[in-house]
């Protein structure tokens, strides 16, 4: 079936509730959301603090179940299936987080935990879990010698690099990355991006990429989603996207990316330093763009209906009345 894609995401909806003990509240974490990512291909999900971009990841990676809609994994729904049924498809799909230090267990050496994640899907026959721990490490930069340490005996970029080894442990087809390196010192974001596009070189890896740093994004990504507020507001292939944004929301984000510090800020950089963009609790449902209060060009149709996605060139799709 070459024309399944490797992951289509349908109509997705998380809404959370916010505060039940004062008046229930909802927030509309993924609003309706639908793409897809090919084999082997980049998919990167770009938008402010708080627009959905991690829990549309753990959705994909079922660490949450969705209220509704469809993730379909080489064709298979598996948006509904519970835990256990869910298990022979975590195989295809695997999480990188963001942060290193708290992903791992840090009673566990290095060795058990990749160990275990060789022996929980039965990747491998079990006399050869400690060869290939050993060609796991080598695989992302790490000495195989030291299989026996602590997490807590590695640097940041090395634990990351665990983290990014403990995903290849049982073969996946699609790497969920959510903010990979924004956890890391600068000078080490680098390595560890080059590590990444090795892999997609050399395993034909595809990625969903979630990330605040647009220019690490453009570099990494093959197409790009743009998030606001739950929902893709634009997306499209990365040069269409960065050189010819229609979204007054993408220009925002793109124009603002030399000089604003929370893109590319100094030293260490984390997600939660970006202001979220709006008022993430909603007191309601409203009709019509959700960009509108901040939207340069809005005009009276914004308020009366929500734009759908339509094509303006070439697969490049943008949610606007105007543009
Ligand atoms: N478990 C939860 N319970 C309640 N609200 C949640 C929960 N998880 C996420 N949210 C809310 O859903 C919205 C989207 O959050 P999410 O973490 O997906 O955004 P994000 O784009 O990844 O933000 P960031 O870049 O800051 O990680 C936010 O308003 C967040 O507060």
């Amino acid at each position: 079936m070459p024309d399944v894609p490797l992951l289509e995401v349908r109509d997705l909806v998380k809404h959370f509730t916010a505060r039940p003990g004062r008046g229930r509240r909802t927030v509309a974490a993924v609003d309706g959301v639908a793409f897809t990512v090919r084999e082997g291909e980049t998919l990167g999900l770009v938008g402010e603090s708080g627009s959905g971009k991690s829990t549309i990841g753990r959705l994909v990676t079922r660490l949450l179940r969705p209220d509704r809609g469809e993730i379909r994994l080489a064709g298979r729904d598996v948006a509904a299936l519970s835990a256990r049924a869910m298990r022979p498809h975590r195989r295809d799909v695997q999480l990188v987080f963001q942060d290193p230090y708290s992903s791992l267990n840090p009673r566990h050496t290095v060795g058990d935990i990749l160990g275990m994640a060789l022996r929980v899907h039965d990747t491998v026959p079990k006399p050869q879990v400690a060869s290939r721990t050993r060609e796991l490490l080598g695989q992302v930069g790490l000495d195989p010698a030291h299989a026996g340490r602590y997490p807590h005996e590695f640097s940041g970029g090395q634990r990351q690099r665990i983290g990014i080894a403990r995903a290849l442990a049982v073969q996946p087809r699609l790497i969920v990355a959510d903010e990979p390196v924004s956890a890391l010192d600068v000078s080490i974001q680098a390595q560890v991006m080059n590590l990444l596009e090795d892999l997609r070189a050399d395993l034909g890896l595809a990625f969903l990429f979630i990330s605040h740093d647009l220019a690490v994004v453009r570099h990494f990504c093959d197409r790009v989603a743009v998030l606001y507020r739950g929902r893709i507001v634009e997306i499209g292939g990365r040069d269409q996207l960065y050189t010819d944004p229609r979204h007054p929301y993408t220009q925002t984000l793109l124009a603002a990316v030399p000089d604003i510090a929370w893109l590319r800020g100094g030293g260490v950089r984390r997600s939660r330093d970006v202001p979220p963009s709006a008022p993430a609790v909603e007191p309601g449902p409203q009709p019509g763009c959700r960009f509108r209060a901040r939207c340069p060009v809005a005009v009276p149709v914004c308020a009366e209906s929500e734009p759908a996605l339509t094509v303006r060139a070439d697969g490049h799709q943008a949610a606007c009345h105007v543009r």
